[in-house]
């Protein structure tokens, strides 16, 4: 079992801004899911696990290593997919990724090209070898960023907004690959998008401003709210007047009209229905108290 734990971390930039406040976070084997607003802080603290920038303060240690004073062991055990990966030369798949396993320290032959034709296959990709990355469409090039974050057998996989851009096939069979790869090892993924991680992940935190604000399993969480968020369709125009009478955590057009959910521990009037919640719920309603307290 692998474990990565992560004590007290913050991160300032030198322009002034704290992108990481305090985080605390143990994690295991099997996939982590790491949700957040844009700017919440994901990538700083993707970087910062990856070794790719110094906490400015805090500890991180992976296996029982500090790997603030050792990053060297870090970079070498750690597979990561950056949010940006999209610059290819255009040679074929095999062997750019046989490229990346050299980078990665496989000398040997035989060895680097076993391991190459496995993650072709692992991937999805065997019968696109021959083609050029940058032929490949974006759930491909996704897959093929997965096969080189691999090279090497890493403890560690950190996937940064992977599924953006992805359509919703892709996405589904991306996913199930992470999920498949986090059944040995640590995998963290980083994402906006609420679905991507409610299924597949075990364990999930909610960044905002640089906090978490909340951490467990989705369907513990979830189950926290079960029985508290109410709907209602109500006149667009009134919407300002129930964000003013309730805590109204999300508001959807369905088919035209305008439906509001609150978050109430009592039925606010007859009019409401409860709402079989899910984790998007439960990650409005975080949000939605965050905010509160901080305007307080
Ligand atoms: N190298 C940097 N120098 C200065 N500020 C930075 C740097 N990188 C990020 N920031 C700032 O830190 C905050 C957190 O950014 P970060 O990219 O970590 O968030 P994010 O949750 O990954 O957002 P996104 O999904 O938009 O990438 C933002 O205010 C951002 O402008």
């Amino acid at each position: 079992m692998n474990t990565l734990v992560i004590e007290n971390v913050s991160k300032r930039y030198p322009n002034g801004v704290k992108a990481l406040d305090s985080i605390n976070l143990n994690i295991s084997n099997g996939m982590f899911g790491l949700l957040g607003a844009n700017g919440a802080g994901k990538s700083s603290l993707m970087r910062t696990i990856a070794a790719l920038q110094k906490p400015s303060s805090g500890f991180i240690e992976f296996n029982n290593i500090d790997i603030i004073e050792t990053p060297q062991i870090m970079r070498q055990g750690l597979g990561y997919l950056p949010q940006e990966f999209d610059v290819y030369p255009k040679i074929s798949a095999q062997k750019l990724l046989d490229h990346f396993a050299v980078l990665k320290g496989i000398l040997n032959r035989k060895e680097r090209q076993d391991q190459v034709s496995a993650l072709l296959q692992q991937t999805n990709l065997y019968q696109h070898r021959k083609k050029s990355v940058h032929t490949f469409s974006g759930g491909m090039k996704q897959r093929f960023g997965i096969a080189q974050a691999l090279l090497g057998n890493p403890q560690l996989i950190i996937v940064d907004e992977p599924t953006a851009g992805l359509d919703p096939e892709e996405r589904h069979r991306f996913l199930n690959l992470l999920s498949e790869i986090g059944q040995n090892i640590i995998v963290i993924l980083s994402t906006h998008i609420v679905e991507d991680i409610q299924e597949l992940c075990t364990q999930i935190a909610i960044l905002a401003q640089g906090k978490i604000i909340s951490k467990g399993s989705p369907s513990a969480l979830v189950e926290g709210i079960s029985g508290k968020v109410w709907s209602k369709i109500i006149p667009k125009d009134q919407l300002e007047e129930y964000k003013e009478n309730y805590q109204v955590i999300s508001t959807r057009l369905i088919a035209g009209e305008t439906q509001i959910r609150v978050l109430s521990d009592k039925q606010p009037t007859s009019k409401f229905k409860l709402v079989t919640v899910g984790l998007e719920d439960y990650y409005f309603a975080q949000m939605f108290l965050n905010q509160s307290l901080k305007n307080d």
